[in-house]
């Protein structure tokens, strides 16, 4: 079974405009709500795929009681944290004459360190039935940034695995903590490492050098250029056919949902990449954020090459 962790639940608000204009009167053509944070659109691909599973966080006011009933209406099983402040929502706003997308995320409400504390208890009792947990995006304000390095701590405890996919300054604090599993980017692997990152041996050695550190696995995300694994069996490129990308939004959450999936099912580390790559770019492939075509994975699983890199 796997659990996926959202502290920052949002309600994503796509705004369609037939031309956006700073310091205007915009009027939106079309709007859609869906339930997102980075750990639901773990959840959603996740659930595509049928994985056994069970999506936490934090959630508040009417807006926490609308995403948990929107994630339950998506089949999804949840078992939410009630805190006191409404639920924040992220816009997204897409205009279609320029084909360009302009984001405004919200921070979070405030958590108290009662409801931290009360959280980090359910969340012990919630991941006991668990083999692998997803911990990811950003948190909401008042979380201190070791508190996923806390989280992490509790479900090594228990001898699961934990994925890690947060950014900087919380990505710099949980490795820390040792993760099972990282997956930065492009511009997370820089940050982190401080190195410019400019060609795939850079990339290789950037990813091989946090490995050593006791990650047993870091992925470094290349968007259409694929991706680059170092584990213990060595390193591994993936690299993905070209296809029509049409919302490479959430692609990074597809493939933790991937690997979440491989890991579950006891998938070689080579076969996880696979896995996860097909489903990220089946992902992009897809309009909506967090969803995807089965039947284009499927081709994608077969047609992805896994090279052995050293
Ligand atoms: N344009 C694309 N064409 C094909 N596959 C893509 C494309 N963009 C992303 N992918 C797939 O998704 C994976 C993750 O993409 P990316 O590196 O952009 O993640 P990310 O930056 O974490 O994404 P996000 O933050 O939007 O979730 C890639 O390794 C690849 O498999
Ligand atoms: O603040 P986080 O949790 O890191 O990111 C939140 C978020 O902007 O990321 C997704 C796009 O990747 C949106 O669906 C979502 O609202």
């Amino acid at each position: 079974m796997i659990v996926t962790v959202t502290l920052n639940a949002a309600i994503d608000k796509r705004y369609v405009v037939s031309e956006f204009e700073e310091g205007e009167v915009n009027r939106v053509s079309t709007c859609e709500y869906t339930p997102g944070g980075k750990g639901l659109n773990v959840s959603k691909p996740l659930k595509i795929l049928g994985a056994e599973l069970l999506a936490t966080g934090l959630v508040g006011g009417f807006a926490g009681q609308y995403l948990a009933a929107e994630v339950t209406k998506l089949g999804i099983a949840n078992k939410f944290f009630q805190i006191a402040d409404e639920s924040r929502s992220c816009i997204n706003i897409w205009d279609e004459k320029k084909k360009t997308q302009t984001e405004f995320l919200e921070p979070g409400v405030a958590v108290s360190e009662e409801e931290q504390e009360a959280f980090l208890k359910e969340f012990a009792e919630t991941i006991k039935e668990a083999r692998v947990v997803t911990i990811s995006g950003s948190v909401p304000k008042g979380i201190p940034l070791d508190y996923y390095n806390r989280m992490i701590d509790i479900v090594k405890t228990q001898g699961k695995q934990v994925i890690l996919d947060t950014s900087s300054p919380l990505l710099d604090e949980g490795i820390k903590a040792k993760p099972t599993m990282i997956k930065p980017n492009i511009d997370e692997i820089r940050s982190l490492t401080g190195r410019p990152c400019d060609n795939l041996d850079e990339i290789m050695e950037a990813a091989r050098g946090l490995q050593q550190t006791g990650i047993p696995v870091v992925v470094v995300s290349l968007g259409g250029e694929g991706a680059i694994m170092a584990c213990e069996d060595g390193l591994y490129q993936a690299l993905v056919p070209k296809v029509e990308a049409v919302n490479t939004v959430g692609c990074g959450d597809a493939m933790i949902a991937g690997f979440a999936y491989a890991f579950d099912q006891g998938y070689s580390p080579a076969e996880a990449l696979r896995m996860a790559s097909s489903v990220s770019t089946a992902s992009a492939m897809y309009d909506k954020t967090g969803f995807f075509k089965p039947e284009d994975q499927q081709k994608l699983f077969k047609e992805i090459e896994i090279k052995k890199r050293g």
